[in-house]
């Protein structure tokens, strides 16, 4: 007997609504027998599914060890609680929301210190006249260690590293650290900023360790039988089919003449493509045509000869194949 697809997502945290809103906007809605403290579910109509709700930390942790096959997280914690990454996960989409960065931080009292170079000057002072290490308050442990240890200072090319430094160990309040005297600089995430100026601190000029947002991820180590490779494609290719809608419009216009020359144009120019070919005699075109050229799009239609142009956001668009479900198979090997 071989179990079900678990895909895990978060129970609570700045994650949660948006990871449940956005598998609901794909059609799979999240039941829970027995309400909101209960931590496995299922989706509607997708039997070998099972949910595992998990704080967002959990599930890297899960993915990493093959005991969750699919699973929404940041990336911040992907990237540092998975050393080997590329071999143990796949990210398969960014999703839009958890936007934070990962960076240096220090004190902006600091006003000799922009760079990271300027931050291996300070530590390399205090070593000298102090004999003491520069301390760093952060939970990103190895985020830290691989960016202190290999960094581009000024954003050129020369790299240097920042040495002569300690961590110290935060589990939460990392922003007020400094203030308190436990530590010289942070390593947190920052979304808005706020956080770090209520504690008077600022992010070094090169000290943006890494740009995250969620991601849906699947682990390569889990156990991919049949029933569960085939739950995923149902799970992904509703998820390409809702992504592609939100990331396009159906433009509809009508031509009485020289369509293929408009279609070759707008293919060349927009990105717009006839998802059901050329139309037939007196049947309007219909375009599929990424949001942001849209406006563009419509003036030069109208340029070419339209008459009326619709614009319509649609609820989904199901292609054969789509890229979503190639990158698994891609990534865990068959179909
Ligand atoms: N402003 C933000 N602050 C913190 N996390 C954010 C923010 N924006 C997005 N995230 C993402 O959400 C993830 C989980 O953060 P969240 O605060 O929900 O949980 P946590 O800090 O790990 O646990 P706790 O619930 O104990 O605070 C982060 O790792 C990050 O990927
Ligand atoms: O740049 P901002 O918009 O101010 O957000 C950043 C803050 O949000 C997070 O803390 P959270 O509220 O999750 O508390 P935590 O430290 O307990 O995780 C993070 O650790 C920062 O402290
Ligand atoms: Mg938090």
């Amino acid at each position: 007997m071989t179990g079900p697809l678990i895909l895990a997502v978060p129970s609570k945290g700045r994650l949660q609504e948006n990871a449940q809103a956005f598998f609901a906007r794909a059609g799979l809605n999240f039941v829970r027998a027995n309400g909101a403290r209960e931590y496995r579910g299922a989706i509607a109509d997708l039997p070998d599914v099972e949910i595992a709700y998990l704080s967002a930390s959990d599930i890297a942790g899960q993915l990493a060890s093959g005991a969750a096959h699919l699973g929404v997280t940041g990336e911040d914690l992907i990237r540092e609680q998975i050393p080997d990454a590329a071999g143990r996960v796949k990210l398969l989409q960014p999703l839009g929301f958890g936007y934070a960065d990962v960076v240096v931080a220090a004190p902006k009292a600091w006003i000799d210190v922009r760079t990271m170079a300027d931050l291996d000057d300070v530590a390399a002072d205090m070593q000298r006249r102090h004999g003491r290490r520069l301390r760093v308050a952060t939970k990103y442990l190895n985020l830290t260690r691989g960016f202190f240890a290999w960094t581009e200072p000024g954003g050129g090319r020369a790299r240097t590293s920042v040495s002569n430094y300690r961590i110290v160990e935060s589990l939460g309040a990392t922003e007020g650290a400094p203030a308190a005297g436990a530590a010289d600089v942070v390593v947190d995430i920052t979304t808005t900023g706020a956080t770090l100026a209520a504690n008077a601190l600022k992010v070094l000029d090169d000290g943006v360790i890494l740009r995250s947002q969620a991601q849906l991820v699947a682990s390569l180590g889990a156990d991919w039988s049949v029933a569960t490779r085939a739950a995923a494609r149902t799970i992904l290719t509703r998820i390409a089919a809702e992504v592609r809608a939100r990331s396009i419009r159906e433009v509809r216009a009508r031509f009485d003449a020289g369509v293929e020359r408009v279609l070759i144009d707008v293919a060349a120019r927009f990105d717009a493509r006839a998802p059901f070919g050329p139309p037939g005699p007196g049947a309007p075109l219909v375009l599929h045509a990424p949001k942001k050229a849209l406006f563009p799009l419509v003036e030069a239609l109208a340029a070419a000869g339209a008459g009326t142009v619709t614009v319509a956001t649609l609820e989904d668009v199901f292609e054969p194949n789509p890229p979503l479900v190639a990158s698994l198979f891609d990534a865990i090997g068959g179909k």
